[in-house]
């Protein structure tokens, strides 16, 4: 290298039989060596406050600190940025803050470079650490897998790649496409260097230089290219699997999406996680759908005629003012029939509307389909507008039913239908069929948003609330609508009514915190989880306390299960296996006895009671995960 610095004008670097640079030696130092490297050394307890006194220097250029070891550390500045007056000024500047125990300054050395890019590396396999993590539904499986992909791919390294790289007549690009591997080319990486400073020491000479990134043998230049591409690469992907995007921009998620047998997209590892186990372990019924969802899915054509089918739903709204992100629905599964009425009971705040938000395509899928007799959510939404029918909420229905009904030509154009329906909800005669829609009451717009819903005869009709505001006549009569309407379609309600859902629904799935925590028949439902007594006692709101202590002694050792609670009135639930009726009689007693029992009753467990159970025993889970 001197000898061609001293004598040539221009020199060309020839490896494999083609130049891979040219200029002159000027030229190439400047085009290959952009960074000179610092180095000071100081007692180990001044390195922070030199780190310091040498950023200042080159700012507003970036000091990179590039090695720092028992107080001998290496900045890395850039050449453009950082000109020698600053550096010696740094220097001058530690000198009179510390006491500085030699520095010296030179151009990066290629050792320099790799030991920056290994830095990276490492950042890199946390980066790959988090994208593995988002395959797996336990963090400890996780981090297990990542355990075993550190270690094992520097034992597999020493172990295997080492008999490779020494072994001169197996092909290089074998080589090059085990290094694909990270562990591999940071393996590879630190050996060559180990060879080179092991070479170097034994015959005087400084180690990997960076014309050897020239020489095909060693493959430093592969192993620099793979790390920092890989590390681009898989930084990108985790930073989307992190941000869940609502769009899906790359082949990357239909794989993973395939993969895991999911519709577009990889789902969130963290709420995965608990919600997993849960349904494996608590929720049947809830595992079951899944698998049936599934099933009607590899039967394509003939699995989904008359059908609706949700597949992993997801919905989540993109936190704003740093607020977290909030997952709204999560993953839900469900398989309904032409002729089915699917009661969706849930506490506020649960998802229903952001499902049906989904549905009816208000909302984008975060993650997700559904099937509309066979039609996707995700490509067929124009046809699936013609397919639906909705009842509002009360602004909405008003005013699109003002435009629907008190337009003439929308009136001669839907007449026929219009008559029909308005006889089915019972308002068509006595003059209400000619009345302006602001003049009915809040009910009868109620059963004209049911009314309307059904025009076209739509394959699915959503019910937000139907009842809500209705006198007992009113709802009855709507309720038999809804029977009615049933035969041709699949009905979705959501309804806080237990009495309309276990009138209407022929099927109910409870829905708590985004997630289904139980899918049956009302009777189904009773049976499964009530599987208790319910006893109510009412007594003075100071007995409270009392009451319940007598009826936990008389039931025990089986649990007396304080479901309600208030001014007084007190519900119990009472497993019907444990406690007998002869001992609910007698804790009823022994409270008369007591306390003033101002009245008191024993039932089986109603629907009301699966709910409230089951949504606080889901709330309790939330809490602990
Ligand atoms: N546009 C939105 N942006 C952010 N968060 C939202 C948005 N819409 C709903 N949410 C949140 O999502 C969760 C579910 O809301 P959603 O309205 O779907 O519940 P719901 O079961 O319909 O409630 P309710 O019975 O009160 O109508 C709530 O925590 C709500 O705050």
């Amino acid at each position: 290298m001197e000898e061609a610095e001293e004598l040539c004008d221009r020199i060309g670097i020839f490896v494999n039989g083609e130049f891979h640079c040219l200029g002159t030696p000027k030229e190439l130092k400047a085009r290959y060596g952009g960074t000179r490297i610092l180095t000071i050394t100081t007692p180990p307890e001044h390195e922070a406050a030199v780190a310091r006194l040498v950023a200042a220097a080159a700012a507003p250029a970036p000091a990179v600190r590039v090695y720092g070891v028992s107080g001998t550390q290496k900045f890395a500045l850039p050449r453009r940025g950082v000109g020698l007056g600053a550096v010696f000024g740094a220097v001058e500047a530690a000198r009179a803050a510390v006491p500085v125990l030699g520095w010296g300054v030179a151009d990066a050395t290629l050792e320099d470079v790799f030991v920056a890019v290994a830095k990276e590396a490492r950042a890199f396999d946390i980066v790959l650490a988090f994208l593995f993590a988002s395959f797996f539904s336990s963090v400890k499986t996780a981090t297990v897998i990542g355990y075993i992909y550190v270690f094992g791919s520097s034992l597999l390294g020493e172990a295997l790649l080492k008999n490779f790289i020494e072994d001169i007549t197996f092909p290089r690009r074998w080589l090059v496409m085990m290094e694909l591997v990270p562990g591999f080319s940071l393996y590879r990486g630190i050996y060559e260097l180990a060879e080179y400073a092991s070479e170097g020491r034994n015959m005087g000479k400084p180690g990997m230089q960076w014309v050897d990134l020239n020489d095909p043998v060693n493959g430093m230049k592969d192993v620099l290219v793979l790390i920092s591409v890989e590390w681009i690469i898989l930084l990108l992907v985790a930073f989307l699997l992190a941000h869940r995007p609502t769009w899906q921009p790359l082949f990357l998620f239909g794989f993973l999406s395939t993969k895991h047998s999911s519709p577009s997209r990889k789902p969130d590892k963290l709420k995965r996680k608990s919600s997993r186990v849960h349904i494996d372990m608590e929720k049947p019924d809830v595992f079951l759908e899944r698998k049936v969802v599934k099933r009607f899915l590899k039967v394509k054509e003939m699995g989904m005629r008359n059908m609706i089918i949700c597949h992993n739903l997801r919905k989540m709204y993109p936190g704003k003012n740093r607020n977290p992100d909030k997952l709204a629905v999560r993953g839900l599964s469900l398989a309904l029939r032409k002729g089915q009425c699917f009661g969706m009971l849930g506490p506020n705040g649960a998802g229903k509307t952001s499902f049906i938000n989904m549905m009816i395509g208000l909302a984008k899928p975060t993650y997700g389909t559904a099937y509309i007799h066979g039609m996707d959510l995700r490509k067929d939404m124009n046809e699936i507008y013609a397919n639906i029918g909705l009842t509002m909420g009360d602004s909405d229905r008003t005013r699109a039913s003002n435009v629907l009904w008190t337009n003439e030509e929308s009136h001669r154009c839907y007449s026929n239908k219009v008559e029909e329906s308005l006889k089915n909800v019972n308002l068509f005669h006595n003059g209400f069929g000619d009345k302006s829609v602001s003049k009915y009451s809040g009910g009868m717009k109620r059963r004209l948003s049911v009314a309307i819903a059904l025009i076209g005869n739509p394959k699915v009709v959503y019910m937000d609330e139907p009842s809500t505001g209705l006198d007992t006549r009113s709802r009855s009569d709507l309720w038999r609508v809804i029977k009615r309407a049933k035969k041709d379609c699949t009905i979705i309600l959501t309804t806080h009514s237990m009495e309309e859902a276990e009138e209407l629904c022929d099927r109910i799935g409870i829905f708590v915190n985004g997630e289904f925590h139980c899918l049956g028949t009302p009777k189904e439902l009773k049976a499964r989880y009530g599987g208790t007594r319910i006893l109510t006692i009412t007594t003075p709101p100071e007995h409270e306390a009392a009451g319940a202590r007598l009826v936990a002694a008389a039931a025990a050792p089986a649990p007396a299960v304080r479901v309600y609670g208030v001014s007084g009135t007190q519900k119990f639930a009472l497993p019907r296996r444990g406690v007998g009726l002869g001992a609910v009689f007698g804790a009823v007693e022994a409270a008369r006895a007591a306390v003033p029992v101002l009245g008191w009753g024993v039932a089986d467990a109603t629907l009301e009671d699966v709910f409230v159970a089951v949504a606080k025993e889901a709330r309790a889970f939330d809490v602990l995960s």
